[in-house]
């Protein structure tokens, strides 16, 4: 299955932020998007999820022509924004049966490492890193063929990173998953390939010599 989103044009004010950008996303593949500070990112994120419009935008699954504000109800796409999504009142044991009624989901969740460590608590007394991984996690058991993760890796600790890489590793089986983190070592390491948004357009990056060469990275 192939995400192809094309023409992604928009502007904020006389600024614009991306221009005619495209990206193919792929079930199989892990696709690390970089980008400097305001260079659109969670912008092109955004609109790919459906919760920013960009009239122009096209989007293509397997090749048929799908509207942007239709991709969310037809359970196409996940997206982990950069704040945080989960109601923070509540335990993870009283939340999860919320979210999901198979049982060998809610049990994934469960016995996946550290779960049990807080699941007992409620969302507002975990760690932010705790609190991600709980929300990537649950991103990683929905159906939905395409995930989007924004900044997955920051504000969480080593093992944790290495936790989160081992279950998208796990997930790209059945998904195909774009990343943007500006912990460009963390992307790199479990990326198939690469993006670097560059003047409101994509360009393809084989590693650090490339981000180096565009200057996402100093000399
Ligand atoms: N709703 C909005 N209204 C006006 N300007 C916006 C809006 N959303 C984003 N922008 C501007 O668009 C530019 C791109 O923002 P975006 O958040 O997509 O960048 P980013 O690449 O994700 O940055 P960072 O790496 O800092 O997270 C920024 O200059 C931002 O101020």
């Amino acid at each position: 299955m192939e995400l192809q989103v094309d023409q992604v044009t928009i502007a904020f004010g006389a600024r614009t932020v991306l221009q005619d950008a495209s990206l193919q996303l792929r079930r199989g593949e892990i696709v690390g998007l970089f980008g400097r500070n305001g260079s659109g990112k969670s912008t092109l994120l955004k609109i790919i999820f459906g919760t920013v419009r960009a009239p122009a935008a096209q989007l293509r699954i397997d090749g048929e022509r799908w509207a942007q504000r239709e991709l969310i109800p037809a359970g196409k796409v996940a997206y982990l924004p950069q704040q945080e999504y989960l109601p923070t009142g509540i335990t993870t044991r009283a939340l999860l049966p919320l979210l999901f009624s198979d049982g060998e989901k809610l049990d994934r969740i469960f016995y996946a490492p550290l779960v049990e460590h807080f699941a007992h608590r409620k969302l507002h007394d975990l760690s932010v890193g705790e609190r991600k991984y709980l929300g990537i996690l649950i991103l990683c058991q929905l159906d939905h063929p395409f995930l989007l993760l924004d900044e997955p890796f920051t504000m969480i600790d080593p093992l944790c990173k290495d936790l989160i890489k081992t279950l998208l590793a796990e997930s790209k089986k059945v998904k195909g998953i774009l990343l943007s983190d500006h912990y460009y070592d963390d992307v790199l390491q479990i990326a198939d390939r690469s993006y670097l948004l560059q003047d409101g357009g994509l360009v393809p990056v084989a590693g650090r010599a490339d981000l180096k060469r565009l200057g996402y990275l100093g000399r």
